[in-house]
Parts: C-alpha cells; sequence; structure tokens
C-alpha cells in the first residue's frame, strides 16, 4: 500500500484564500485591519526563515504586520516593554513572540505579559487553560494545522485512537486537548513512554512532534493509519547545505500509512496559515464584531 500524500500547500493556500476573503470584507464593512506583530529575540536563521515567511504571508491576506527584531542579549525589561507597547496598540491585534529566546531571558514571564486576547499563539495561561477546559479559546497554530490536515482524511475524528508522540506547551499538549473535542481516544507520549512502537500499534492517527530525524519508523505503525508529522529537523548535507526532514522516516512509513503528510509541505505550512486565522479572529473579538467565516 502506498498512502496519499496529504498535501499541505494546497491546504493552507485554500485556507489564506478564506482568510484574504474575510480580511478584505472586515476592512470593507467594518474599517478594521487585522494586524500582527512578531518579535524576534537574536538571529537564529531558522527562525528569521519562518519570520519572513509569516511577514509576506500576513501581507499577502490583507493584513498589516509588524516585525520587532531584538538583539540576543537585550534586557528583560525591555522586551517586557515592547511587549505592553503591542499591548495597547490598538493596530495591532496578534503578538507571536518566537520561540525558543535566549537563556536569559525567562520564557514564562515574557509570555504571561501578552494580552490573552492577542496571543495568537495561544500559550497564555488564560489561553491554554480555557482550551484544557474545552471552553472556546486562541489555541496554538501548530495543533489546528494537525487537525485540519486530520480532517482533510477523516470527516469526524470520534472514537478513534490517536497518540500524540511529545508533550510540549506549544504543539503536543494543545494537539491532546484539541482531539480530546474532537473525540477522539488520545494516548499521550514523551521521552520517559516505554515502548513506543507498541503504543504506536493501535493508533489510527500518529501525531510525531519530538524533533528527533525520522525517529517514527514504518514497523509502529498500523496499516492504513493516518500519518502528521511535525517535526522540523535540518540535516547537513554535502557543502555547508542543508536539507529538511521530519520525525517520521516518510519514505518507509509511506509504504504502511494510508495517508502521511511530507516535510517541508505538512504541517509547517498550516502554523502560518493558522497564524492568520487567529489574527483575524483576535481582531473580530477585540473589536466586538461577529466571529469571521474562517
Ligand atoms: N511544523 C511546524 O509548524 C512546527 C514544527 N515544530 C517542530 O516540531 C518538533 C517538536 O517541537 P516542540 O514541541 O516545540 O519541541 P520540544 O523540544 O519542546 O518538545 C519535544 C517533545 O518530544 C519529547 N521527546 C523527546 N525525545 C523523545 C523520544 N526519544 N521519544 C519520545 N518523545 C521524545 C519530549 O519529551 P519530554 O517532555 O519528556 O522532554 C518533548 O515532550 C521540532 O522538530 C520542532 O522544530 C515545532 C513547532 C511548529
Ligand atoms: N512562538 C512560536 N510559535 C511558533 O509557532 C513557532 C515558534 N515560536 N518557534 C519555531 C516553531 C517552528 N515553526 C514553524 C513554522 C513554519 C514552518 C514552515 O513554514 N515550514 C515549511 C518549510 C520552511 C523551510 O523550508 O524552512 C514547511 O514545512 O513546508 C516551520 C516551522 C513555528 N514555530
Amino acid at each position: 500500500m502506498t498512502a496519499r500524500i496529504i498535501d499541505g500547500k494546497v491546504i493552507a493556500a485554500e485556507l489564506r484564500a478564506r482568510v484574504a476573503e474575510e480580511v478584505a470584507r472586515v476592512k470593507r464593512e467594518h474599517q478594521v485591519t487585522p494586524g500582527l506583530a512578531v518579535v524576534l529575540v537574536g538571529n537564529d536563521p531558522a527562525s528569521e526563515v519562518y519570520v519572513r515567511s509569516k511577514h509576506t504571508q500576513t501581507q499577502a491576506a490583507g493584513m498589516a504586520s509588524f516585525e520587532h527584531k531584538l538583539p540576543a542579549d537585550v534586557a528583560q525589561a525591555n522586551l517586557l516593554a515592547l511587549i505592553e507597547k503591542l499591548n495597547r496598540d490598538p493596530t495591532v491585534h496578534g503578538i507571536l513572540v518566537q520561540l525558543p529566546l535566549p537563556k536569559s531571558l525567562h520564557t514564562e514571564t515574557i509570555i504571561n505579559a501578552i494580552d490573552p486576547a492577542k496571543d495568537v499563539d495561544g500559550l497564555h495561561p488564560n489561553n491554554a487553560g480555557r482550551l484544557a477546559g474545552g471552553f472556546a479559546a486562541l489555541s496554538p497554530c501548530t495543533p489546528l494545522g494537525c487537525i485540519i490536515l486530520t480532517k482533510s482524511v477523516h470527516a469526524s475524528l470520534e472514537g478513534m485512537n490517536a497518540i500524540v508522540i511529545g508533550r510540549s506547551n506549544l504543539v503536543g499538549r494543545p494537539l491532546v486537548q484539541l482531539l480530546l473535542n474532537e473525540n477522539a481516544t488520545v494516548t499521550i507520549a514523551h521521552s520517559r513512554s516505554k515502548d513506543l512502537p507498541q503504543l504506536c500499534a493501535r493508533a489510527d492517527l500518529v501525531y510525531a512532534a519530538v524533533g528527533k530525524p525520522e525517529m517514527v519508523r514504518a514497523g509502529w505503525i498500523k496499516p492504513g493509519a493516518t500519518v502528521i508529522d511535525v517535526g522540523i529537523n535540518r540535516l547537513p548535507i554535502a557543502d555547508g547545505k542543508t536539507r529538511l526532514v521530519g520525525d517520521i522516516a516518510f519514505k518507509e512509513v509511506s509504504e504502511v500509512a494510508g495517508a502521511i503528510t511530507p516535510v517541508p509541505g505538512g504541517v509547517g505550512q498550516m502554523t502560518v496559515a493558522c497564524l492568520l486565522v487567529n489574527t483575524l479572529r483576535a481582531a473580530c473579538a477585540l473589536h466586538g464584531l461577529p466571529k469571521p467565516a474562517v
């Protein structure tokens, strides 16, 4: 069996087009232009790539994009002052602080300083708690993208066995909550879990968010399962160049799985598209407008 490839590029482009339509409507009917501020501390080259693609796609959707680049040795007080300024700025509806932050900064303090209504990453404890409680919340973009990709294969996830490998606040934990909201039965695995291959064997849906290149092997996968690869790992190839690989051994797993996401061209595409969705939703909520159609 050869798996169907879930095309994140196509699905993300469709989503961005729907966002752009809604942005145009909100601008026309309410004179509101959704705005996203991205804060990048330091100059990690991989982070710069993501930040640039967020910037381009935000503008392409008709939204305002604000980029703030700070040096790696920025004082925590200065970063907090910038966040306060963005919290008060009426043209900014979404604030994203690119992670990980340099070790000299206290991530929890920084995240807690973001206005939960502008927290388009869904990382503030208000939003994380609301999501865990099953209440409406701004939810993290990557897990939202994973759910949309899964639903491109399965109209309903009710009663399906899912395994999420990874329990970070950015990906694994919120993904578990979204899957629960979809009435899936969820196993959460992490670095202390025993016998991952056996835990995966029952899963109809496999999500890998670990950061270990090609860790998940064909022998772990139930034939026909849907496999969603969140991992973004840069492997060195010849003459200083790198190649992106996921956490799934794509080639061999695609011989067993029913459907699989590629890296690149899978979840990463959806992350940026869902960031636009969250910014649009935040802008509507902040202005007391009805929920947008996306
Ligand atoms: N495509 C996209 O849009 C995005 C991709 N990513 C990528 O996804 C991956 C995960 O990101 P993130 O969640 O932020 O990473 P973290 O490093 O924060 O979390 C990794 C998780 O994997 C678990 N883990 C580590 N080693 C193993 C192992 N051998 N077996 C089982 N579990 C293990 C850890 O367990 P423990 O908790 O016990 O330490 C932890 O829960 C990375 O490759 C990242 O680049 C991230 C965000 C967006
Ligand atoms: N506060 C915060 N929120 C995040 O959502 C966040 C973060 N910090 N830190 C880093 C991770 C990683 N991340 C990605 C976003 C897009 C792609 C993406 O667009 N990937 C393309 C390929 C990009 C390339 O070629 O380099 C793809 O997979 O097709 C990947 C990874 C968001 N993250």
